[in-house]
């Protein structure tokens, strides 16, 4: 795969306003909130190229990057391995410096001035816990507002509501060790919240989730987002995750951004499918139902194909309606063959 010139398809000029949020903000105005302009991150690396020689070698992670993301908008923020996006994110808190262009997240640089950004963004980490292993939730909570000195009110009412929401009541007094993936995730998410900032950034949030706590999540970020008008970037391989909290998606792959408007227009251009997984009470003929196309039979169990742009609902309930079911889930399309597809198209044009 190449790497060909950044092209910004907008197809439907997705959602860019945002709910807005009370208080001054000078120098972050509304649309670009959180701003960026030819953002590059370049990576010394060396390599071993024999016994004793080492090679230095520069990884292009994030390779001029531009967009804007208003007060208020809840943005997807997808790619394959490797693309750049935790790059981006890392850049967005101020843990790490680009290599060059600029970069705003409430009017402020974020490398510059790290610990002032720090009191206004919240990070979550799918794959890390910002908690303390051996502590129960209450303790690490109770660390937190004083390292970074949470007012009491504001540590309080946010506790309450976190615990409400994301019902961490009977989690309270479990060392973090102890909690499933899941609590645990609802835990970090909490923890990352408890000083009200305006800007949420969620790396890989629902990664390795069951469906139920899957939904937990997802219910609790619309909510947050719709209640209080937070800001949230969402990176995520699980396009149900974009699909149902965000109207507005960036991808980016090989450190460029390729797409930036509604999932709908990337389904499109990707002519991406999802799949119908259909479990019978018995072997029977290929299932002809119209708006899909049976992809594989295997004993009771059928494989229908359909457009991912299309709602699945009607055909569920088709499916129920005409044909003896025991099971049915969704497979969603693969975000690497949606945008390989991007590509190819690209190229062939
Ligand atoms: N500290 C580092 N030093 C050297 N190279 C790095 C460093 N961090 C990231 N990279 C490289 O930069 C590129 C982008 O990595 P990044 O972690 O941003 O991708 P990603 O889109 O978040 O991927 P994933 O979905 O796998 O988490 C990769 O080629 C990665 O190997």
């Amino acid at each position: 795969m190449g790497n060909p010139t950044p092209a910004h398809h907008s197809p439907d000029g997705a959602a860019r306003t945002g709910t807005g949020r009370a208080g001054p903000d000078p120098g972050a105005g509304g649309a670009g909130f959180i701003a960026l302009d030819g953002v590059e991150k370049v990576f010394e690396v060396r390599r071993r190229t024999g016994r004793l020689r080492r090679e230095r070698h520069r990884v292009r992670a994030v390779d001029g990057i531009s967009f804007t993301v208003a007060r208020g908008e809840m943005v997807g923020y997808i790619g394959p391995n490797g693309a750049g996006k935790s790059t981006t994110i890392k850049m967005l808190t101020g843990i790490l410096t680009p290599s060059g262009g600029s970069l705003r997240v409430a009017g402020i640089d974020p490398s510059r001035e790290r610990t002032r950004l720090a009191r206004r963004i919240g990070v979550v980490f799918g794959q890390r816990t910002t908690l303390w292993w051996d502590l129960p939730l209450r303790d690490s909570y109770r660390l937190m507002h004083r390292m970074y000195r949470v007012p009491d009110a504001v540590f309080r009412d946010n506790l309450d509501r976190c615990t409400e929401l994301l019902s961490l009541g009977d989690l309270m007094d479990v060392p973090v060790r102890q909690l499933s993936l899941g609590q645990r995730m609802r835990g970090d998410i909490a923890a990352a919240l408890l000083h009200d900032p305006e800007v949420l950034y969620l790396d890989e949030p629902t990664i390795g989730l069951d469906v139920v706590s899957k939904a937990k999540v997802r219910d609790f970020l619309r909510e947050l987002n719709a209640e209080r008008g937070t800001t949230v970037l969402l990176t995520t391989h699980d396009l149900t995750d974009i699909e149902q909290l965000c109207r507005r998606v960036m991808v980016i792959d090989h450190g460029r951004l390729m797409y930036d408007g509604a999932l709908a227009g990337l389904h499109e251009i990707g002519e991406s499918e999802r799949t119908l997984v259909v479990d019978l009470e018995r072997e029977l003929p290929p299932i002809a139902l119209e708006g899909t196309r049976t992809v594989k039979v295997e004993g009771p169990r059928q494989w229908l194909a359909f457009p991912a742009s299309a709602s699945a609902a009607p055909l569920v309930a088709a499916l129920a309606q005409r044909w003896p079911l025991v099971d049915l889930s969704v497979r969603e399309p693969d975000i690497e063959a949606v945008i390989a597809k991007m590509y190819a198209d690209r190229s062939a044009d």
